[in-house]
């Protein structure tokens, strides 16, 4: 990944345990606020990303605890981790400074069923006598505060998951020059092309996350932005419908089967209902008209596969996000939609439906962007923000603040953040909530 300029951001973890690195080693110095992480805990997945420092002086490596030097070692010289944890070595991004600090970005998930495991595989590492605090979003961090408090003495610094998702993907795309792309000729689904696109004006723009549900904002500036909308039908809808309909037992394995399937003989097609085109309101032949529309016919079940199903599992809920973006982006009179989320991972298929609704319903006028490090954002922006004082005055106003007034409960997290106050230029120019 290439870097595109340093930039200083702010803190990250940690307090370290260890007396006898105090007394040795100069209290500035990394050791004692390694190791740096980021974590997002999600609905389905865990996502960890973690700072490696790469310009260790030779008194700093003396000084180092074999603790965290194993720690160290362990997660970057592995990149599969227990049942279920992966480091995504194609994302990781090497030469990043961060708080003066050089080194390389880790990513890496694991499902969040598996955080008992983790829990017990951090004890093991000796993760309880070196870190006190671990910086953490998304519901999870919530959810699973008393266990990481109770099996291996950590606290949690809460970050919200929405104020750290921007956060992460406007560092990501400062720090890599590839990391927004566009589908060229999006209307041409089979030809359509990956090409880089140059995010680095980047407001205003609406911010689809595909994660186990589905959030949709629209964000102005960098602490400027408002939850406009959302569904549930989202990444852990199709999973678990494509597992209910084709006993897949994985992600991975319901995209290979949606690969290979067809989605058109389970959907009931605009031309099955017409014949052909329903020319008068521009509906062509081959669009779906009614997802799933042709299953409720004996000989149409029996013919179907495995793949058909998953096909059109995958096709119906990628379809329904594309169409509540698009109306999204038409209400707010946005035309860059930002998609994120693991949802897309290793998902082509959506990810090219996606572009073309918002090329082809739009007429041109929107278009579908992405981002290469799709799911790890929220851990990212969580690793940037942490600081002690801010994070103990975060968690108190997140455990304890009703929303804001006019909000709804679910909009309370998508006000400007107190913090550092939009800018004038920021401000939308429709500042009403739905
Ligand atoms: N290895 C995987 N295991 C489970 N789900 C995966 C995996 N890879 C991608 N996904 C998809 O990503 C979704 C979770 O996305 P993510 O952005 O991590 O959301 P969350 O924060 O809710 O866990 C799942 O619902 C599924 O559709
Ligand atoms: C509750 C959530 C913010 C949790 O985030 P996730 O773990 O799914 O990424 C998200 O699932 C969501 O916005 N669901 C849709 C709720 C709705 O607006 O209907």
């Amino acid at each position: 990944m290439a870097p595109k300029q340093n930039s200083s951001v702010c803190v990250l973890v940690v307090a370290q345990k260890s007396l006898n690195l105090r007394r040795l080693c100069h209290p500035e110095h990394f050791y004692i606020t390694m190791p740096w992480f980021g974590m997002d805990i999600g609905g389905t997945l865990t996502k960890l990303v973690y700072f490696e420092p790469k310009d260790i002086t030779p008194d700093e490596q003396d000084c180092e605890a074999g603790i965290l030097r194993n720690i160290r070692r362990y997660l970057t010289k592995n990149s599969a981790y227990g049942k279920t944890g992966h480091r995504d070595t194609h994302l990781q991004m090497d030469n990043v400074e961060i708080r003066k600090r050089r080194g390389s970005l880790h990513f890496i998930r694991f499902q969040t069923t598996d955080m008992g495991n983790f829990l017990s595989l951090a004890k093991q590492k000796g993760m309880a006598e070196l870190v006190t605090t671990v910086c953490a979003t998304g519901g999870g961090a919530f959810k699973f505060e008393k266990d990481f408090r109770d099996q291996v003495n950590m606290k949690l610094a809460k970050f919200d998951e929405l104020d750290t998702l921007i956060k992460g993907i406007l560092f990501a795309d400062m720090h890599n020059a590839t990391e927004c792309y566009y589908y060229e000729n999006a209307r041409e689904i089979t030809k359509t092309e990956k090409r880089a696109f140059n995010f680095s004006q980047p407001f205003p723009f609406i911010l689809v996350n595909v994660g186990s549900g589905v959030s949709i904002l629209a964000v102005y500036g960098p602490d400027n932005y408002k939850r406009i909308s959302g569904t549930s039908l989202g990444g852990g809808t199709f999973l678990g419908l494509c597992c209910l309909l084709t006993g897949c037992t994985t992600f991975e394995e319901a995209i290979q089967l949606a690969t290979k399937g067809d989605n058109r003989k389970v959907d009931k097609l605009v031309k099955d209902i017409y014949g052909g085109d329903y020319n008068r309101f521009g509906l062509t032949g081959d669009l779906v008209a009614s997802s799933f529309g042709q299953m409720h016919i004996n000989e149409k079940r029996c013919s179907v596969s495995r793949e058909d199903l998953a096909n059109a599992t995958l096709v119906t809920i990628t379809n329904n996000i594309g169409s509540i973006a698009r109306m999204c982006a038409l209400n707010e009179k946005i035309d860059k939609v930002v998609f994120v989320g693991n949802f897309l991972r290793v998902n082509p298929i959506s990810m090219k439906l996606l572009a073309y609704a918002m090329e082809f319903w739009s007429n041109g006028t929107m278009k579908g962007l992405f981002l290469e490090h799709e799911g790890y954002f929220g851990a990212l922006g969580c690793l940037l923000q942490f600081n002690g004082e801010l994070a103990a005055a975060l968690n108190e106003s997140l455990d304890h603040s009703p929303p804001p007034p006019n909000t709804t409960p679910q909009q309370s997290a998508a006000e400007p953040s107190k913090e550092s106050p939009a800018t004038a230029a920021d401000k939308p120019n429709d500042s009403t909530t739905r």
